[in-house]
This record gives structure tokens, C-alpha cells and sequence, in this order.
């Protein structure tokens, strides 16, 4: 399968910030969500899931035609949750209805982790709207239920290495689990809006226990109610892994540089950009002093 980004000359960065400044004012304004995390993190988690069907075995899959509005993909029980976010950008999407889907729901999640305060993302428009008969079956996102071999197998058919892996996993700084989404519950201390390699220095800080939940299922719990999953949990039990988690735990820097080209090869998987094609790279609102 190939999907070719698609060039519009009519669009310009400014365009692109417009719609930018739009998401990023509505995130500043509808702070009370989900307890006061606010809109962030589950921005990130429609842009990743969007992007997380991609297989590289026959490039099908991916952000580029925005499958995710079709109720095929909506509903697939690892969406759970995410209409919130889609109801998030709905009424962007009507004043901007130029831009594609799958251009929009990359650009909602890069903008969630620029106005945390994470590092920049560079983005790429052309993405564009396919029809329902091309949405990804269901069961192609993870499963939080299994260890490190499982987590290597997963981001490989994404094609990305072991570094990749623990960075991307790293988003895991933003929100929280939520027990009528996923079965998971927590955590409650240290859910969080700030894009920072804080899920790493818990990781190596905290002390864990297994636990099963009330739903049956396993997860990590610390005494300051903090919680992992197991494939979270799975980058302290994996001696490669282990490594690169101890690298961003001790330098937030290496983790942001990492995270942001991680981040953009997700969001941009199965896509082809002709020569020239485009690449921005937004002002926050308080670069613009907004
Ligand atoms: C093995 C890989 C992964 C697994 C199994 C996994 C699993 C989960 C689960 C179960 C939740 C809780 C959902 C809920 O109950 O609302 C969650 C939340 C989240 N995930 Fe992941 N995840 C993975 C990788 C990623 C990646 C690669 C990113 C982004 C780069 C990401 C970003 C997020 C964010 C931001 C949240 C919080 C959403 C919210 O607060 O509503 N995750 N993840
Ligand atoms: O250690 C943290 C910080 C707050 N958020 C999460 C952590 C660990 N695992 C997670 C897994 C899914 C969503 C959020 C988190």
C-alpha cells in the first residue's frame, strides 16, 4: 500500500499556527477535564493510537486517512475513551475543515506535547481522508497486559528500535489510567500535565508490587499510589531497555531529543513526502506571548 502525502499550496505555516493557537487556546481554557489534567494528554493518546495501527509487514495502517473518525476503528475497545478527545477537536474541525483528519488528530497530539512544555515536534501536512473501506481491522494497538518481548515485538511492526521504544513509552509522563477506559486505575499521585522524563525517574525511584486489580487485571502499584503497567514495567525487567531508561531518568534532554524524532516517525509511518514537501515547526502560545 502507498500513500503519497498530498501537496496544497494554498496552505502555509500560518494556516497550520492558526489551527494550532486554536487547540492549544481550548486546552488552556477547558482546564478542569478529568480532574484538572486538562485536554493534554489524551490529545497525545488520539495522535499515538491514530498513528499505532501501522504495519510495516505491507505499510497499511497509520495516521494518513484518518480512519479513526470511522466507527470500525472509534470503537475498538483500546479506543476506549478517546471520543472525548474527538469531541475535543469537533468544533476545530468545522471551522478549519480544509485540513484532513489524520492531519489534524497528529496535529492536536504535537501541539498537547509543545504547550506541556515538551520538546518540538516537527510536523508534516498531506495527509488525507480515506474512505471507511480503508479503516484497520481492530486489535492492532498494544496490550498492557505483557512483558519486555511482547513490548520489542510491538514497536518493531511500527519499525521502531529499542531507543524509540523506551522514549515513545515515556508519553506515559501525561494522565493517567482510567478504570472504565482500560481496567487500570491510577495513578492518582502523580497524574500529571507536564511533559517531563518523570515516568522514568519513577520507574527506577519507586518501589513496586504487583497487584491485581478489582477487574482482574495486573498492574504495579507504589506506595504513593503511584502505578505502572507491566509493559511499562517491562523497561526495568529488560537489561536493554534498562539502560536507556537510566539514560532519560539522568538526562531529560537526551530523552526530549529522542522523543521528538520518535514521535514524529509515528505520526508519519506509511506516509511518502515528495522532494520539498513541507515541514513546520510551531511557536508555543507563550512564544507568540498569547
Ligand atoms: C506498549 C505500549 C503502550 C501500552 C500498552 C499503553 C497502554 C495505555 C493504557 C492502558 C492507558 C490508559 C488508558 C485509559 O484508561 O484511559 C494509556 C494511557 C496513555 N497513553 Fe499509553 N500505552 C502504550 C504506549 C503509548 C505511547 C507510545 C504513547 C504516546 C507516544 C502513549 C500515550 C498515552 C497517554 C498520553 C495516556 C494518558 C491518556 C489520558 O490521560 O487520558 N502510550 N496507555
Ligand atoms: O508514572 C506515571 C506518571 C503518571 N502517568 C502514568 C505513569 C505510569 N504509567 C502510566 C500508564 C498509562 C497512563 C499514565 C501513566
Amino acid at each position: 500500500i502507498v500513500h503519497i502525502a498530498a501537496l496544497n499550496k494554498d496552505r502555509k505555516i500560518d494556516d497550520y499556527q492558526r489551527i494550532y493557537n486554536k487547540i492549544a487556546e481550548k486546552i488552556r481554557e477547558e482546564d478542569e477535564y478529568d480532574g484538572y489534567i486538562g485536554y493534554g494528554p489524551i490529545l497525545v493518546r488520539l495522535g499515538w493510537h491514530s498513528s499505532g495501527t501501522y504495519d510495516k509487514t505491507n505499510n497499511s495502517g497509520g495516521s494518513y486517512g484518518g480512519t479513526y473518525r470511522f466507527k470500525l476503528e472509534s470503537s475498538d475497545p483500546s479506543n476506549n475513551g478517546l471520543q472525548n478527545a474527538a469531541k475535543f477537536l469537533d468544533p476545530i474541525y468545522k471551522e478549519f475543515n480544509w485540513i484532513s483528519h489524520g492531519d489534524l488528530y497528529t496535529l492536536g497530539a504535537v501541539c498537547a506535547v509543545q504547550e506541556a512544555q515538551g520538546p518540538k515536534i516537527p510536523w508534516r501536512p498531506g495527509r488525507v481522508d480515506l474512505p471507511e473501506t480503508e479503516t484497520p481491522a481492530n486489535g492492532r494497538l498494544p496490550d498492557a497486559n505483557n512483558g519486555a518481548d511482547y513490548v520489542r515485538n510491538f514497536y518493531a511492526r511500527l519499525r521502531m528500535n529499542d531507543r524509540e521504544a523506551v522514549a515513545l513509552t515515556g508519553a506515559h509522563c501525561l494522565g493517567r489510567t482510567h478504570y472504565k477506559n482500560s481496567g487500570f486505575d491510577g495513578p492518582w499521585g502523580a497524574a500529571s500535565n507536564s511533559f517531563t522524563n518523570e515516568f522514568f525517574v519513577n520507574l527506577l525511584n519507586e518501589q513496586w508490587k504487583l497487584e491485581k486489580n478489582k477487574s482482574g487485571n495486573y498492574q504495579y502499584d507504589s506506595p504513593k499510589g503511584y502505578m505502572m503497567l507491566k509493559t511499562d514495567y517491562a523497561l526495568i525487567q529488560d537489561p536493554s531497555y534498562l539502560k536507556i531508561v537510566k539514560e532519560f531518568a539522568n538526562d531529560e534532554a537526551s530523552f526530549f531529543k529522542e522523543f521528538a524524532s520518535s514521535f514524529q516517525k509515528l505520526l508519519e509511518n506509511g506516509i511518502d513526502y515528495p522532494k520539498g514537501a513541507p515541514q513546520y515547526i510551531f511557536k508555543t502560545l507563550d512564544e507568540q506571548d498569547i
